[in-house]
C-alpha cells in the first residue's frame, strides 16, 4: 500500500507502507548505523520520535529474541530506503515487516532517504505523520503538536525490580527508558542490579543499600525531568555514581548545568569522543538531541570527553565525589565496545567506597 511522509516544513516523501497500517506521528529524526536495527527499534530514548535509517539496506538478517533492548518499541514509525523481505541469518526469527505489524509500528520503505536526511541535516528534526497514501485528500491541513513531557514517566518500570540477584556490589539503576544491556553490562560484570522507577524517592534507594546508583538513557527533553534533579545531586553526593546519555544530562544539571537542543542530533555507530585526560579517541554509539552547554558550565563539574566533530560536550565528572556520566553509549548495542572500560572505572569507584567503609569502621 502506498504510503506518505508529511514533514511540518509541508514538504512529502512517498514509499510502500510496513508493518501495522496506520498512522504514526513524531519527530523525525536520522540514525547513520549501517546495522543495529532492532536494537534502535527497542531502545526507549526513541519514544514519540519516527526513525529514519540512512544505511539503504534494512532487514537483512531479521530480527531475533536476543537483540531486544526493551520489551516493546516506543518510536512511533521508521523509515527506510529499502526493506529486506527474505532475511537470512541464524537467529533470524521473524522478518522486520513482521515485527513492526505486531507490534502496531507503521513503516515506510522505498523511501528516498539520503534526499530526506540532507534535508534535516539544514532545517534541523521535523515533526511529521506517516499515513496512508489514500488518506492525504487534497489541501488537508496537519497539526504538528509538541511531544508529550512525561516521556520519562511513560516509559520507565512502574515496579522496582531485581535484574540480576548475585554480585558483590549492588547497582540500583534508576530507568528512566533504560536499554536493557546497561544492566546487562553491570551484570556481566558480577554487580547485582536492582531496576527502579525514575521518580523514586531517596529514602526508598537508600533503603536498597546501594554501592552505586546507575543514571540509565532516556527519551525526550531532559529539562522535563527538572523535579527529578534534587534527587539526583542528593545520589551523588551520597554513592559513586554512573550517567549515561539522558542519565548524564540530568547529573549535570543537577549541579546547574543547562541543556540545549541540537539541529538534528547524534544518531549512529561511529561517533568519535575524545578523552580529555587521556587524549584518546573512542568510536562510540549515540543517540542524543540535546547536549549539555558551556555557557554557564558549573565550576564543580568538569568536561572530561567531547565529540571530536563538533566539539559538544560528551562526558563530565564532578570534581571531588566520584560521580561521571557520559553522553554516549558504553554499553553499545548497537555499535562498538570502545568505551566499555567506564563500566570497569564506576565498579573500582564502588570498590574504592566500599574499602573505605571498611576503614572508617574498624
Ligand atoms: N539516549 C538518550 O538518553 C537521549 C537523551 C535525550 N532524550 C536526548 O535526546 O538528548
Amino acid at each position: 500500500m502506498k504510503g506518505v511522509l508529511v514533514l511540518e516544513n509541508g514538504s512529502r516523501f512517498s514509499g510502500e507502507l510496513i508493518g501495522c497500517v496506520r498512522k504514526g506521528y513524531g519527530e523525525v529524526v536520522f540514525h547513520t548505523g549501517m546495522t543495529g536495527y532492532q536494537e534502535i527499534l527497542t531502545d526507549p530514548s526513541y519514544a514519540e520520535q519516527i526513525v529514519v535509517m540512512t544505511y539503504p539496506l534494512i532487514g537483512n538478517y531479521g530480527i531475533n529474541g536476543d537483540d531486544f533492548e526493551a520489551k516493546r518499541p516506543w518510536l512511533t514509525g521508521f523509515v527506510t530506503g529499502e526493506t529486506c523481505d527474505f532475511p537470512s541469518h541464524f537467529r533470524q526469527e521473524q522478518t522486520l515487516d513482521q515485527y513492526l505489524s505486531e507490534q502496531g509500528i507503521v513503516g515506510l520503505t522505498g523511501v528516498n532517504t539520503r534526499s530526506l536526511v540532507k534535508m534535516i541535516r539544514e532545517e534541523g528534526s521535523l515533526k511529521g505523520y506517516i499515513l496512508p497514501a489514500n488518506l492525504l485528500a487534497d489541501g488537508e491541513k496537519f497539526d504538528f503538536p509538541a511531544l508529550p513531557r512525561d516521556l520519562v514517566r511513560r516509559v520507565s518500570t512502574k515496579q522496582t525490580y531485581q535484574h540480576s540477584v548475585q554480585g558483590e556490589s549492588h547497582v540500583v539503576l534508576v530507568d528512566f527508558g533504560a536499554k536493557e544491556n546497561i544492566a546487562g553490562a553491570l551484570t556481566r560484570l558480577g554487580c547485582r542490579v536492582t531496576v527502579v522507577p525514575a521518580d523514586t524517592e531517596f529514602e526508598q534507594i537508600a533503603r536498597l543499600q546501594p554501592d552505586g546508583i546507575m543514571l540509565s538513557n532516556g527519551p525526550g527533553d531532559p529539562a522535563d525531568c527538572a523535579d527529578l534533579l534534587p534527587l539526583i545531586k542528593r545520589l551523588a553526593t551520597a554513592y559513586p555514581l554512573f550517567g549515561i546519555c539522558l542519565g548524564h544530562q540530568l547529573l549535570a544539571m543537577s549541579f546547574g548545568a543547562t541543556t540545549e537542543k541540537m539541529r538534528f542530533g547524534h544518531r549512529g555507530s561511529n561517533h568519535p569522543v575524545q578523552d580529555l585526560r587521556s587524549g584518546k579517541v573512542w568510536i562510540t554509539s549515540q543517540n542524543h538531541s540535546y547536549s549539555v552547554r558551556r555557557e554557564g558550565f558549573p565550576a564543580e563539574l568538569v568536561v572530561t570527553h567531547k565529540h571530536v566533530n563538533d566539539d559538544s560536550i560528551e562526558g563530565v565528572a564532578h570534581s571531588v565525589l566520584p560521580a561521571f556520566s557520559v553522553q554516549f553509549h558504553p554499553e553499545a548495542c548497537p555499535g562498538p565496545q570502545d568505551a566499555e572500560a567506564l563500566f570497569h572505572r564506576f565498579l573500582a569507584l564502588m570498590n574504592e567506597r566500599k574499602g573505605s567503609q571498611l576503614v572508617t569502621t574498624i
